[in-house]
């Protein structure tokens, strides 16, 4: 049996579906969600990335400024900008596109986005906010992650749920958000001794790891759930994930894709977070 394809695409499609619904609301009360996105630096895959998310905005009826630095832009010049776009009540999210240049520190960076408008759920606030179960804007990759999982059924608790990566933004986060439904969970990275005997054990596998087709068959366990976040590009250059997905077919109960699994999801959730926070600033000037 062939495993079951996640597709992000279709289910990002319906919650953009829900989102342009609940801003036609909010338009008719005269307001417009608005998202500011910093880029600083030629990187190209980041530039693909933010026309997206504008041309989604826009797409979905909300507004999207695109404000586009040199490499040479200073943190001081960067944290100025922040603190401009904090005051402005129009905009309602705030993300600065990750990497950023050497010269910036990025956790300045981002604890000095207003946490109401961090929208990329990456500030200290949010983190911790999150951690606790309380209310918080979630990193939109994992969040779309666990909205792939609720749409297809696989409810995580009592599962185990193995983490490969650590980053900030998925990895430490993921598990966190598997670990509020009750999944058992077992991180792993690039120190980790016989991975393959973990992730053998892993009844939902978050690849993160950074390593074009490393996931094969050997690493999972049959009818195991495989997510992958990987964004790479193979021997001809063609985009792939962390997984090698047409090995895997025969092993995996369900999978996701590369293009077209976890990564439309990322934009799909920026849009509804962002929403959410046009929403949150309407209940209180009620
Ligand atoms: N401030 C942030 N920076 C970064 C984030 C983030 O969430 N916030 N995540 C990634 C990049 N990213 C969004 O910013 C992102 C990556 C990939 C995709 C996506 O839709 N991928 C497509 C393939 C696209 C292609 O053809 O190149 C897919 O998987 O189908 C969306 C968003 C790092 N930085």
């Amino acid at each position: 049996m062939t495993a079951t394809l996640i597709d992000g695409k279709a289910v990002s499609q319906k919650v953009k579906i829900q989102v342009k619904e609940r801003v036609e609301k909010l338009a008719q009360q005269g307001i417009i969600p608005g998202l500011a996105v910093i880029l600083v630096g030629e990187n190209a895959a980041s530039l693909t990335y933010v026309k997206n998310k504008k041309k989604t905005c826009e797409a979905l009826g909300m507004r999207s400024d695109l404000h586009q630095y040199p490499d040479t832009l200073t943190e001081q010049e960067l944290l100025t900008k922040i603190e401009e776009l904090n005051q402005n009540p129009e905009i309602h999210g705030i993300l600065v596109q990750l990497p950023l240049p050497k010269q910036i520190d990025e956790f300045k960076v981002i604890s000095a986005i207003s946490p109401e408008k961090d929208v990329d759920g990456f500030h200290p606030i949010s983190v911790g906010n999150m951690m606790i179960g309380k209310e918080a804007f979630l990193p939109c990759t994992p969040h779309g992650i666990m909205e792939l999982l609720a749409h297809y059924n696989i409810d995580p608790a009592g599962k185990h749920a193995v983490v490969i990566g650590r980053s900030n933004i998925v990895g430490k986060p993921i598990g966190q958000l598997l670990l509020q439904k009750d999944a058992t969970v077992t991180y792993c990275h690039s120190k980790t001794k016989d991975l393959a005997s973990i992730t053998a054990q892993a009844d939902i596998l978050i690849a993160a790891i950074g390593r074009a087709k490393f996931i094969d068959h050997t690493f999972i366990k049959p009818d195991a759930v495989i997510i992958d976040v990987g964004m790479n590009r193979d021997e001809n250059g063609k985009l792939c994930g962390d997984v090698d997905f047409q090995d895997v077919q025969e092993t995996a109960g369900f999978v996701t894709p590369v293009p077209g699994g976890v990564g439309p999801m990322t934009i799909a959730m920026l849009m509804g977070n962002t929403l959410q926070s046009a929403e949150k600033g309407l209940s209180k000037t009620k």
